[in-house]
């Protein structure tokens, strides 16, 4: 695989409207190729990061830069580097499919005959060939979301922000989504994608960023937001047909400290515990219990998913807010 090259850099970015800070001192870096899923509940400051990332607002203090150009100073620039899809796609009456890209496409100033070649590049990349001739507004929702991302592939930005691609998609939509956001990273573009279907964007993103109330409050790759989170690990042990959990269960604890709680799970045959052990240390938990002649199928930790990650991280900010030094209140 070819170096991380840095494409999207936020620097100390600081976003106010009046006394009110959307968007408090974030620094975030995001690299070619890779899905950036940004994260948070509404009214986080994602959009607000996003319009000043595509140059619709301009930041208070510190700088956002796409390929080193800065998207306050030179936003025209920027509009050729990043493609944008707003979440909602606006009202287009009496327009066909080919004619919408084709507005859009004069618009970015491509000639006509290169129009052409590129509309039918875009639909073949969205595989939305078939809809062409049809009319925008009887699309449905999921159609309508792959023609946005048509638009904004015209002008072969580097970049790509999607602001919301999955909502309102079933569920075999949210697949096709993923398929073609995995496409267009393959093709060495750059997404950032924000989500509140929290599961989808794990499947697909390189880096998470989580933001809460103006502030980065976890970014990473999710294994690594994961273990910066907590450490707590759930481990399942899958008994054989027949050997009874309660014994299992009884053994475990003679192996396990009080704080590492079991549960069992008599009609899956399942024991479960929670620890804080390392691989080596539940390597050896799992020796003794074999030597203790429990008869276990399978032995396996439960991955926590994104929605978890993004739920503790909400409460730890909440929990914050109620102390009586939080963290993002300034110091007095
Ligand atoms: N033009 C504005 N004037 C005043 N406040 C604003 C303005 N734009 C956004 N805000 C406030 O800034 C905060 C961040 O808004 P923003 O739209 O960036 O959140 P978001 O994370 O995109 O939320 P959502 O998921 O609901 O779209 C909100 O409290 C919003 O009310």
């Amino acid at each position: 695989m070819s170096e991380l090259q840095p494409i999207v850099e936020i620097q100390n970015l600081t976003k106010r409207y009046g006394d009110f800070v959307a968007i408090d001192d974030l620094s975030l870096t995001v690299h070619r190729g890779q899905i950036l899923g940004f994260i948070g509940p509404n009214g986080a400051g994602k959009t607000t990061t996003i319009k000043i990332l595509v140059g619709l607002a301009k930041p208070t203090s510190g700088t956002a830069r796409i390929a080193g150009v800065d998207c306050a100073k030179q936003s025209s620039t920027i509009k050729r580097l990043v493609g944008y899809m707003p979440d909602g796609f606006g009202a287009y009456d009496n327009m066909r499919v080919r004619e919408y890209l084709d507005f859009f496409g004069a618009a970015f100033g491509i000639p006509r005959r290169q129009r052409q070649r590129r509309i039918a590049e875009v639909l073949e990349i969205t595989s939305s060939t078939y809809m062409q001739d049809r009319f925008v507004e009887s699309l449905s929702h999921g159609m309508q979301q792959r023609v946005g991302i048509a638009r904004t592939l015209l002008h072969d930005p580097e970049v790509l922000i999607f602001d919301e691609p999955a909502n309102g998609l079933d569920p075999q939509a949210r697949i096709e989504m993923r398929e073609l956001l995995l496409h267009l990273a393959a093709c060495d573009k750059t997404l950032i994608v924000t989500s509140h279907i929290l599961p989808e964007l794990s499947r697909i993103c390189d880096q998470v960023a989580i933001l809460t109330h103006g502030r980065l409050r976890a970014a990473g790759s999710l294994e690594q937001i994961m273990h910066d989170l907590s450490q707590r690990r759930m481990i399942e042990i899958q008994l054989l047909a027949g050997e009874p959990p309660d014994q299992a269960k009884q053994v475990l604890q003679t192996i396990l400290q009080a704080d590492e709680p079991v549960t069992v799970s008599q009609a899956e045959s399942m024991v479960r515990f929670e620890t804080l052990r390392s691989d080596d240390a539940l390597s050896e938990v799992l020796g003794k219990l074999i030597q203790a002649g429990v008869k276990i199928a399978q032995f396996r930790e439960l991955q926590a998913d994104l929605e978890d990650a993004f739920l503790s991280v909400i409460r730890q900010t909440e929990e914050s807010q109620e102390s009586p030094l939080p963290a993002s209140t300034p110091s007095r």
